[in-house]
């Protein structure tokens, strides 16, 4: 028999990723009793299947990328990596798929984690069905904040089920690298995991159905990653889907659209991700299951006076720092609702407006290069209607990439705001570009003048000097 038990709390968090993590430490700061629930790990997608152990992954395939551009230092690395030490790293940063840290340090901000399935049984109100058949109806005072974050979108293709293929869960915890490994897709998941397995000593075959890689960035960033894809051994075939993909005999068989036979010993999907939202009780609350949530500034879902949704689940910008940040400002705004604060901070860049997702988002793809952007690219600048210059630079010609490795191949953009002097994006291409991208944040967010840009100096001889350079070819043309 199902036993019962009933909460109440001034807030409940569903999905205990990142994003969820930080809303309960946001209302627990504000003094607000709050529970968090979780179905499988505290800490979420990110912490265990994507960005911990996919850049754990990747670090040292890029730090040996970096070494091998430096005489004297690439005779040192010319070896295959060490994929066993590698992924043995990789489990250290994922704590074995252990959460105990995580539950304790949800614990140690006087949270209560509740263990289970999580639906929303009607307004403020969310059931928890645990693994050992209890049941607990946690009632919220004040909020209930969705953040249950997304899971990988497989194509439908006959028969696809019985070839067991890999998504990103599979891709970020494997133990070794299939000898040869297809990769479907073109987006920031298909890209770094083919940079990780191909060094990993896997051979990899890039399926792409579109022209290039990662086309959310300036085109020159999937082309540069392309470029090095295909001389680090993979085999990248734009304009290519799957028609058919089986199993035989263990082996992985792709027939391409145009009729080529593909065989491997692993398949990884890479395409695209979906709002795990089918079974959270939307229908319950008169929402649509299995829609993304689409919410205001303040992360209220719309129509809603009690609902959030936080992070990946509202689909503004799939990454955790994004989601981060909705969760403080949620988090800052769930508290000043509940302490009765007649009006919100809510107007453009304020306390309780999650501004940054419009116009600041940063992105890092941890390939080599590595390729790095905030804010609008050409092409989105254009669409959204502003009379916009875009400024090109390439990087091999300033003194700090040269010196960062030999034959130093990148390039940046920046796209200026003509009427108002100031830059809506800016996206850089190369080696060690990734800790480089904050200063462009800072630029797009601050809304900074070029005028004022040029009194922010460089120092020589860093890869940073690429602002200079930008800002001398913008006056110059
Ligand atoms: C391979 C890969 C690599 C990535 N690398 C990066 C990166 O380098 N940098 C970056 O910024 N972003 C990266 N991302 C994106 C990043 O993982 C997500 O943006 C981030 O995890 C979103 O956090 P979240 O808390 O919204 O959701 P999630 O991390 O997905 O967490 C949601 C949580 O909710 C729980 N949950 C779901 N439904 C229920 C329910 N009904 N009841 C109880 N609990 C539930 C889940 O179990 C999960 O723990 C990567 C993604 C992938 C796939
Ligand atoms: N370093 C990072 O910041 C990082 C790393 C990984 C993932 N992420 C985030 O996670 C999210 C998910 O990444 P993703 O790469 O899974 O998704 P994505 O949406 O970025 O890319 C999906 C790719 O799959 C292709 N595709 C979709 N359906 C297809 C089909 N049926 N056949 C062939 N190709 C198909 C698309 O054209 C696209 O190239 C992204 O928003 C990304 O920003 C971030």
């Amino acid at each position: 028999m199902t036993e019962t038990e009933s909460i109440a709390y001034d807030v409940v968090v569903l999905g205990a990723g990142p994003v969820g993590e930080n809303v309960a430490d946001r209302t627990r700061a504000a003094g607000l009793s709050t529970a968090v629930v979780e179905s499988e790990l505290v800490g979420g997608e990110c912490s265990y299947w994507a960005c911990m152990p996919s850049k754990a992954l990747l670090r040292p395939v890029i730090a040996q990328a970096d070494a091998r551009r430096l005489p004297g230092l690439a005779a040192a690395v010319q070896g295959p990596l060490d994929t066993a030490k590698i992924t043995a790293r990789r489990d250290a940063f994922t704590s074995h798929w252990k959460d105990d840290g995580q539950v304790g340090w949800l614990e140690g901000i006087g949270a209560d984690v509740h263990r289970g399935h999580g639906r929303i049984t009607g307004p403020r109100e969310v059931t928890v069905a645990g693994a050992d058949g209890t049941e607990r109806v946690l009632t919220a005072r004040h909020a209930v904040a969705v953040s249950t974050g997304t899971r990988a979108v497989l194509p439908e293709l006959p028969g696809l089920a019985e070839v067991k293929p890999w998504t990103s869960r599979e891709a970020t915890s494997a133990k070794e690298a299939p000898g040869r490994l297809i990769v479907v897709g073109g987006g920031v998941v298909a890209t770094e995991m083919a940079c990780a397995w191909q060094a990993l000593g896997s051979q990899v075959t890039l399926l792409v159905r579109g022209k290039g890689l990662l086309n959310r960035m300036e085109p020159f960033a999937g082309e540069l990653v392309a470029e090095a894809l295909g001389e680090a051994g993979a085999d990248v075939r734009t304009g290519t889907s799957v028609a058919s993909v089986t199993r035989e005999d263990g082996t992985v068989v792709v027939v391409t659209d145009g009729g080529e036979r593909i065989e491997a010993d692993e398949i990884l999907f890479a395409t695209g991700r979906a709002p795990r939202t089918d079974d959270i009780g939307l229908d319950t609350i008169g929402l649509e299951p299995g829609s993304w949530l689409p919410v205001d500034d303040s992360l209220r879902v719309t129509g809603s006076d009690w609902l959030y949704a936080v992070g990946d689940v509202n689909h503004r910008a799939l990454l955790t720092h994004q989601g981060k940040y909705q969760a403080r400002i949620a988090g800052a705004a769930i508290a000043a609702r509940a302490s009765g604060v007649p009006l919100l901070e809510t107007d453009p860049w304020g306390a309780h407006a999650a501004t940054a997702d419009h116009s600041a988002v940063p992105q890092v793809v941890f390939t080599d290069p590595e390729a790095a952007a905030v804010g609008l690219s050409l092409a989105e600048a254009e669409q959204a209607g502003h009379r916009v210059r875009a400024v090109d630079y390439d990087l091999a010609n300033v003194s700090g990439a040269s010196l960062y490795g030999d034959g130093y191949r990148g390039r940046a953009r920046m796209i200026v705001d003509l009427e108002r002097e100031i830059l809506l994006g800016v996206t850089f291409v190369g080696p060690g570009v990734g800790e480089l991208i904050h200063s462009a944040t800072i630029a797009v967010s601050g809304e900074v003048p070029i005028s004022r840009l040029w009194h922010a100096v460089p120092s020589y001889p860093t890869i940073s000097e690429v602002w200079l350079r930008l800002l001398e070819t913008y006056r110059d043309n």
